[in-house]
């Protein structure tokens, strides 16, 4: 049946949930003053059987344990099956075409529904078991979305826009030839929100994240396998590519000296990345090589502070095929973020802050530090909390704006923070 490839997953999430509406109904019949719970999953027992009414129309689903024997139809197959437990489905021969045509496709799409609603989505990753290539997990809870992610709305709904086209785009994809995965590059300083927008997508697209620390990837060899273990309908990360291997002309196979690392964490990476064996060329097949193409339904995202640093084969279109500047933190971002922050609009400070924000490069991470209400009540949408943080961050571009005054000649912003002063004597 066209479209119904998990059968048993969704029959099973189906009746799972018809079970989970009956008993619901007799609770509610029985004992109406004691339902407070309407969440709980029900499944059916070895043996049992559940009768289901679709356009008046009477089925009846069998529960088979595995023991009890497959039943092979007609044509050779299986009943609904996962190689275990079975469900049968009998009906009367007159509803055949309603069944086979109408009933079991319902089944699949309100069997898919469930599961969509039920699922908790993955981040795994490879990272903290040595030479590991085995992926682990935690339940993916990252609360960013696409309304908390600060930046220009006209770039977000480009970026959201790119996304629907790409998980709606699986015969798009098979017709032009292309294996249906998107790369994305999204580049910026530390702390512009690239971890952030990974997050935001992982929670639009609703995929799990595999977070790939590639300086704990022995070979190319276990590159290639732990693509292979990933699953469609999945963000596959790597973050500071530039820093993760020393990948530039590997492929070549010239030998380059190191950049000389200048931060612990850079050390320690270049520490790694001497004793990984993985290679510009591994990492170039395991985004876009024969392998990669395997499952289809995968962004993958790489993230740097140095696009500048990559080797362009890395980032070329078609491999890294958008490429998202997470630049420093500009006025549209700043409104976001003091509507999720602090629950406001508009302030009299909005204006200065408009200026400043043009001549003052600030990472959004430092607004939204600065944006934080310190004391309990503050981040209410009201009050001396909302004008102390605004003027707080006021203060901050300023000072900067002077700093900046200093060492690179005035600044439009000079203009605001001389009126400040002005006003103050
Ligand atoms: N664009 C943004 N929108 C909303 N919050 C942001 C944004 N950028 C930064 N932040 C805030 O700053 C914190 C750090 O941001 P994030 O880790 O996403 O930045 P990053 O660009 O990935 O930094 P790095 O390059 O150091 O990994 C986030 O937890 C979030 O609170």
């Amino acid at each position: 049946m066209k479209g119904c490839g998990d059968l048993y997953e969704h029959a099973k999430a189906y009746l799972s949930h018809r079970c989970a509406r009956w008993a619901r109904a007799l609770r509610a019949e029985s004992a109406p003053a004691s339902s407070g719970r309407d969440r709980f999953l029900l499944s059916m027992g070895d043996n049992e059987e559940v009768s289901d009414v679709f356009r008046g129309a009477t089925v009846w689903w069998h529960s088979v344990p595995a023991s009890a024997g497959r039943h092979r139809g007609s044509d050779g197959r299986d009943d609904v099956d996962d190689g275990g437990r079975t469900y049968r489905l009998v009906f009367h021969r007159r509803h055949r075409e309603l069944v086979v045509d109408s009933y079991l496709p319902h089944v699949c799409r309100e069997g898919r529904a469930v599961m969509v609603a039920g699922r908790q989505r993955k981040l795994f990753t490879n990272a903290g078991g040595g030479w590991c290539s085995m992926w682990r997990h935690v339940v993916f809870e990252h609360p960013s979305t696409f309304d908390t992610l600060a930046m220009d709305p006209a770039k977000k709904r480009e970026i959201m826009a790119d996304l629907d086209a790409f998980r709606n785009g699986k015969e798009y994809y098979a017709r032009i030839g292309k294996a249906w995965k998107r790369g994305y590059l999204l580049h910026g300083p530390p702390g512009t929100g690239k971890s952030s927008m990974i997050a935001a997508m992982a929670n639009y697209l609703d995929y799990d994240i595999y977070d790939i620390e590639l300086t704990s990837v022995a070979t190319n060899k276990d590159l290639r396998r732990m693509f292979i273990e990933t699953r469609g309908k999945s963000i596959i990360v790597i973050e500071d590519i530039d820093c993760s291997l020393d990948l530039t002309g590997k492929r070549s196979k010239k030998k380059k000296r190191p950049k000389a690392p200048t931060t612990e964490g850079e050390h320690s990476s270049a520490r790694d990345a001497t004793a990984s064996k993985v290679t510009l060329s591994g990492l170039l097949n395991f985004i876009d090589g024969l392998w990669s193409a395997c499952g289809g339904e995968r962004v993958i995202v790489l993230t740097t502070n140095h696009v500048e640093r990559l080797d362009p084969a890395m980032v070329r279109r078609g491999r890294m095929d958008k490429h998202i500047e997470m630049s420093y933190c500009c006025f549209e971002a700043f409104k976001v973020l003091a509507r999720n922050y602090l629950a406001v609009d508009a302030h009299p400070v909005f204006d200065d802050v408009r200026v400043l924000l043009r001549e003052i490069d600030i990472t959004t991470a430092d607004v939204a530090e600065l944006l934080t209400p310190k004391r309990a009540n503050d981040g209410d949408g009201g009050g001396g909390g909302v004008d102390s943080c605004l003027t707080g961050l006021v203060a901050a571009l300023q000072k900067k704006a002077k700093a900046k005054a200093k060492t690179g000649g005035a600044s439009r912003s000079d203009v605001v923070v001389q009126a400040k002063e002005e006003i103050q004597d």
